[in-house]
């Protein structure tokens, strides 16, 4: 699903007027139909009372149109225009007229004005500002958005949380927390940074009937993964196939205390299709993964305790490493003389990640297209501190575009980032911030690559997938007991999700 600018989207609303021969007084009857389709097959009719502040532009005119609807089906509302500019757009007049011609007389509300009592049980529909928002507002708006926030009333924001800005920074405490978006056509890109994901409880994305020609031709940077992209990537077994059809892994790491990290790293892998599973681990970890992972194969390094030499003479299809591997100085002399030597392609976590950054020109020696799937500590060792949300993303982009790298940046909504683009994960909960989930991941996508999908596409998968195995696992669980186990037990579940299941496309969880 491609994440538009709010310029895309103008582009995309004037291009199909054109084409559909219709008013964009039309397409903003369409527009504000499906939120109250959306809104009216959820109420039934449920005689609450629904507060809508309206702007005085198109966004307006969305709430304007949603209250004629409402109106007509016997909603109980009350409307507000909040006036907050002279300038009101063509389709917002014409919507107040018709409106009026209802016998509803909205409320105006200007600096000064006694703010409206609202309920718990209210429902409040914001449609203030929209994709327009260029500036921040007045003062006495801002008063408003925080007189809305400390209501306890369930509030919905039209296409996106007033107050936001859509392509840019949006500074601290400046829009309206929304329970729930109703947005048009596509999610946006701020409802998945950290810094406005905050301000969206929840969203769904509703179809307006924008030229779909059009909206597939533009290029965007960033794409919302859904499982409808990720199915024709999927590769089903085939009959006449054996385990060296299926890649041979070789996950690196562990040190004293640490060897259950390459255990999870190992399992994950070896339940996520790669055909054979190797470690490397110092000595000290040979007894128990022996013990615990039968499937899988072991080498050791010489050092009890910790990685100090890293020489081996298998050479299998792919390499994922640094989990719980530590920095001491001699596993760093034996990771850097390994990177020197090493041709494969690699998976690189946490020890790995904190090593390279720890002498940024390794990054020099690591092969092209390898993966590095930092959280955000790491991360910012990596790439350095970053101002805001957009500012962490062109740092990533250049770093990946630098070293030639594929760039996981873990989080509520794992952002896959290669050179220009960006693809934003769909999956995934607040349980699986829990030791070793990492771990799994790393064992995940080192697996995909072993059995033959190209690196970006097994790091997109493999991310969803874990978010996937993490989502089922938490729907028998709850959040609290998820742990990174579970978590690999349910990978094949996830695999048989990606077949069977038909998959949400247009909405999701949010960033509360
Ligand atoms: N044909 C279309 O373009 C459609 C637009 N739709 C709606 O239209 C919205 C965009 O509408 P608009 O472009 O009219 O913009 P908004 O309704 O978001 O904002 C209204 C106007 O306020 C002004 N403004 C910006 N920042 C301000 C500030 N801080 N203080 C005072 N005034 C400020 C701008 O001139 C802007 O045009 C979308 O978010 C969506 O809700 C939908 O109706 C679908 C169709
Ligand atoms: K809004």
């Amino acid at each position: 699903m491609k994440i538009y600018t709010a310029q895309q989207i103008y582009d995309a609303d004037k291009f199909t007027i054109k084409k559909q021969q219709i008013t964009s007084a039309m397409l903003m009857e369409r527009a504000a139909t499906e939120l109250f389709n959306w809104i009216h097959e959820r109420l039934q009719g449920a005689p609450v009372l629904i507060h809508i502040f309206c702007g005085i532009g198109n966004n307006g005119g969305d709430g304007l149109v949603l209250a004629r609807h409402l109106q007509d089906h016997g909603y109980h509302l009350k409307v507000y225009i909040v006036d907050y500019s002279k300038n009101r757009s063509e389709d917002f007049l014409i919507n107040l007229e018709r409106l009026k011609e209802r016998k509803v007389w909205p409320t105006v509300i200007e600096k000064g004005s006694t703010l409206p009592e609202i309920g718990n049980e209210d429902i409040v529909v914001e449609a203030i500002f929209g994709l327009g928002l260029s500036r921040p507002p007045a003062d006495w708006v801002l008063q408003l958005f925080d007189y809305l926030n400390t209501s306890k009333a369930f509030k919905v924001s039209v296409d996106i949380p007033s107050g936001l800005y859509t392509d840019r920074v949006t500074p601290e405490q400046q829009a309206v927390e929304a329970d729930f978006v109703l947005t048009f056509q596509a999610p946006k890109l701020i409802f998945f940074l950290p810094g406005t994901g905050k301000y969206i409880g929840n969203w769904a994305a509703l179809d307006i009937g924008l030229d779909q020609e059009f909206l597939a031709g533009r290029e965007t940077t960033y794409d919302f993964v859904v499982q409808s992209e990720l199915r024709p990537l999927y590769r089903e077994r085939e009959k006449f196939t054996h385990k060296g059809t299926y890649g041979h892994s070789l996950i690196i790491g562990g040190s004293y205390g640490k060897i259950g990290a390459v255990h999870l790293s190992a399992r994950a892998c070896l339940h996520s299709g790669s055909g054979l599973v190797t470690a490397y681990v110092p000595s000290c970890g040979y007894i128990p993964l022996q013990t615990a992972i039968p499937e899988i194969m072991l080498l050791t390094d010489p050092a009890e305790q910790q990685i100090e030499k890293l020489e081996f003479e298998l050479e299998p299809s792919v390499i994922g490493m640094g989990i719980g591997m530590g920095t001491s100085e001699a596993t760093a002399e034996a990771f850097s003389a390994f990177l020197k030597r090493n041709k494969i392609p690699l998976v690189l976590d946490a020890d790995a990640l904190n090593l390279l950054s720890a002498d940024k020109e390794l990054l020099g020696d690591i092969p092209p297209g390898s993966v590095l799937t930092p959280h955000p500590g790491e991360l910012k060792r990596l790439i350095g501190s970053w101002e805001d949300d957009f500012d962490k993303l062109e740092k990533a982009h250049a770093f990946s575009k630098k070293y030639d790298c594929i760039l996981v940046i873990k989080g509520s909504h794992t952002f896959t980032i290669y050179g220009e683009k960006g693809y934003i994960n769909s999956t995934g909960n607040p349980g699986m911030a829990t030791g070793g989930s990492g771990d799994v991941l790393t064992g995940v996508i080192t697996a995909l690559i072993a059995q033959g999908y190209e690196p970006l596409q097994a790091t997109v998968l493999g991310v969803f997938l874990h978010g996937r195995a993490g989502d089922i696992a938490a729907s028998e669980w709850g959040y609290e007991a998820l742990s990174a186990t579970l978590i690999i037990e349910k990978m094949g579940q996830a695999f048989r999700s990606l077949v069977s299941e038909p998959g949400k496309t247009g909405e999701s969880k949010g960033g509360k």
